[in-house]
């Protein structure tokens, strides 16, 4: 008798997405599991064998209806973070119909999902608060860590986005409110590179906040204690990233907006031992190289010629220049001669050799120019022709700045990449304006197209997006033992050589995002030629390597 009524399930439910046998739930059960709910899209025959009858409405939609609906809802949003907070609540219930509206544009969902609307959703996100999404590792489950990792029920986790909420874009030390950054990473693995979202997982690794305003905070939903020290912390997260090795031993560890010693810290100390990768410093690393090859396109130049000055000089602006350098190198520069093209400033003036505060990474870039704080006249001594913000400093880049730039460089190439953006170091409009529209300019974050003197520019969007959800894909299919340098190098190539010659006659320096899919598959096609060829992949390189990507990407339908 059970046989029969299930063999008569498994005919009804042929069309769903996962076998019966497969099916956790049914019932009312199964509508609360977004990953395999498809609410009103159900059909009479699963109704009827998942004991569904009576529990939805009579109408059987197709998922495109359900998507109409979640537009029309969104339109009677007030702003963004209103559109956010349900769009969170759509994929607690639906997780297709989520994927599915996100990715029908990516280029209107990527700014509400993530940077900026998402640094909105962090500094409130213990009072936007409604159901558990990713883990929470404290300092409280030493020596327990694996332990907990098995709570989460799946098995086949392929990456960890994990953040210690010390850095969040530009906004500091935020604790546990930081787990937007490491769940909005994370869905851009899918929506931008279709990378299956059963197998991505969100961490925040709650070592605690200096921020006292939230610990102070009723809603605060983080451990109220200031952050463990830093050999605590090393301890912690080695049992960490021990534990994720034993609970989910395919699992590349992402580092995202951790304080930036311990980012550096810790890329140095698990990058050659693990599958691992800081996209802060690589990936942002990679989406700045690949600003600046193309706008090497745009103006002639070669990069190897290029001088490179930071406001900033912390784990971006590091990773930056390590990525140029390596670049230059290639070209036939010595290390030497690499690093003298680069300088860097933070809050302390210039990065030079007298200084007894660098770090062991800053020192590589030291100036060998006596101290200053003067940043323009700095400029005006050091003529660098790309200049790059870094700092979190809103407003630094003033109009000294960008005017001491255009009058060195007929085309300079101006980077605000700090986030959101009310810390980007300028607008789009100052950068053209106050170039008069020489600046090639990219920000963290989409500025609007500006209308200068009757022309239109197009500042694009300097966001390590282009680059790490790539990097996912790639590392999904070919499985790497590790994640290396080059591939970023690769990355930033093959995300430049996609802004086609109509793209760069409007000064536009990275891919249009309406294809942000298509751009990223053409990006990771590339990184997994560069594994297969030096050796990092783990699995058998198949003939046509596009064709066997393009079959393993995430499809949200049912
Ligand atoms: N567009 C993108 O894809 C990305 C953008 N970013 C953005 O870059 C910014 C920095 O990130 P990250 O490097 O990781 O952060 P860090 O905290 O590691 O570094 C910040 C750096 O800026 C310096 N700084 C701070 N205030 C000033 C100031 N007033 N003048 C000059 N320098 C200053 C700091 O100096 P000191 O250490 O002395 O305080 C430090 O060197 C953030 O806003 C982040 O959102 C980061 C990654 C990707
Ligand atoms: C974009 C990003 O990673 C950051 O601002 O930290
Ligand atoms: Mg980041």
């Amino acid at each position: 008798m059970a046989d029969t009524k299930m063999a008569s399930q498994l005919k009804h439910v042929e069309s769903t997405k996962a076998p019966l046998h497969a099916l956790a739930s049914s019932g009312l059960a199964l509508l609360h599991e977004p990953n395999q709910n498809k609410g009103t899209a159900f059909s009479r025959d699963e109704r009827q064998a998942l004991g569904l009858e009576g529990l939805l409405p009579h109408a059987v939609e197709s998922l495109d209806r359900q998507v109409e609906r979640v537009l029309s809802h969104l339109d009677t949003k007030m702003d963004d973070l209103e559109r956010y907070i349900y769009l969170i609540g759509l994929e607690d219930r639906n997780e297709t119909v989520f994927y599915k509206t996100i990715m029908s544009d990516p280029k209107r969902f990527i700014p509400i999902l993530y940077d900026p609307t998402v640094a909105d959703a962090c500094l409130t996100f213990g009072n936007l608060y409604r159901r558990a999404r990713g883990m929470y590792i404290t300092r409280h489950m030493k020596g327990r860590i694996a332990e907990v990792l098995r709570n989460w029920p799946r098995k086949d986790v392929r990456f960890i986005c994990v953040s210690t909420g010390g850095r969040i874009l530009g906004l500091g030390d935020i604790g546990a409110n930081g787990m937007g950054i490491p769940i909005g990473k994370l869905q851009l693995y899918t929506a931008c590179a279709a990378v299956p979202p059963d197998c991505l997982l969100p961490v925040l690794f709650d070592i605690g906040t200096t921020n006292e305003s939230l610990r102070a905070d009723p809603f605060y939903l983080g451990t109220r204690e200031p952050p463990l020290a830093e050999a605590e912390l090393d301890e912690l997260t080695e049992e960490f990233i021990t534990a994720v090795q034993e609970v989910f031993p395919d699992c590349c560890v992402h580092f995202e907006d951790w304080k930036g010693t311990d980012a550096i810290r810790m890329l140095d100390r698990y990058r050659d031992r693990i599958l691992t990768y800081n996209d802060d410093i690589q990936g942002t690393a990679s989406v700045a190289l690949a600003g600046i090859a193309a706008a090497m396109n745009i103006t002639g130049g070669k990069l190897s010629e290029q001088r490179v000055l930071f406001l900033g000089a912390g784990s971006a602006g590091i990773g930056i220049s390590k990525l140029i350098a390596a670049e230059m190198q290639t070209k036939g520069l010595t290390a030497e001669e690499a690093r003298a093209r680069i300088a860097l400033f933070d809050v302390n003036g210039l990065v030079e050799a007298s200084r007894t505060d660098l770090t062991e990474a800053q020192k590589l870039y030291a100036h060998k120019g006596p101290p200053t704080k003067d940043f323009v006249k700095f400029i005006k001594e050091f003529k660098p022709t790309v200049l790059i913000g870094v700092s979190t400093k809103a407003g630094a880049f003033n109009q000294q700045v960008v005017e001491a730039m255009s009058q060195l460089n007929e085309r300079p190439v101006i980077f605000a990449l700090s986030n959101p953006t009310t810390k980007a170091e300028c607008t789009a409009e100052q950068a053209y304006t106050w170039s008069k529209g020489k600046a090639l300019f990219a920000a963290g974050v989409q500025f609007d197209d500006v209308e200068f003197e009757g022309k239109i520019y197009r500042p694009g969007q300097a966001n390590n997006f282009y680059i790490y959800p790539a990097i996912g894909l790639a590392t999904y299919v070919a499985r790497p033992k590790r994640l290396t340098d080059e591939c970023f190098i690769v990355a930033a190539h093959a995300t430049a050589d996609q802004v086609g010659p109509a793209l760069c006659a409007k000064g536009m320096l990275y891919p249009s995002q309406d294809q942000i899919l298509e751009t990223e598959v053409t990006t990771a096609t590339r990184i997994v030629e560069y594994m297969f060829d030096a050796g990092l992949a783990q699995v058998e390189r198949p003939r046509d390597i596009r064709a066997w990507i393009e079959g393993q990407l995430y499809k949200p339908h049912y």
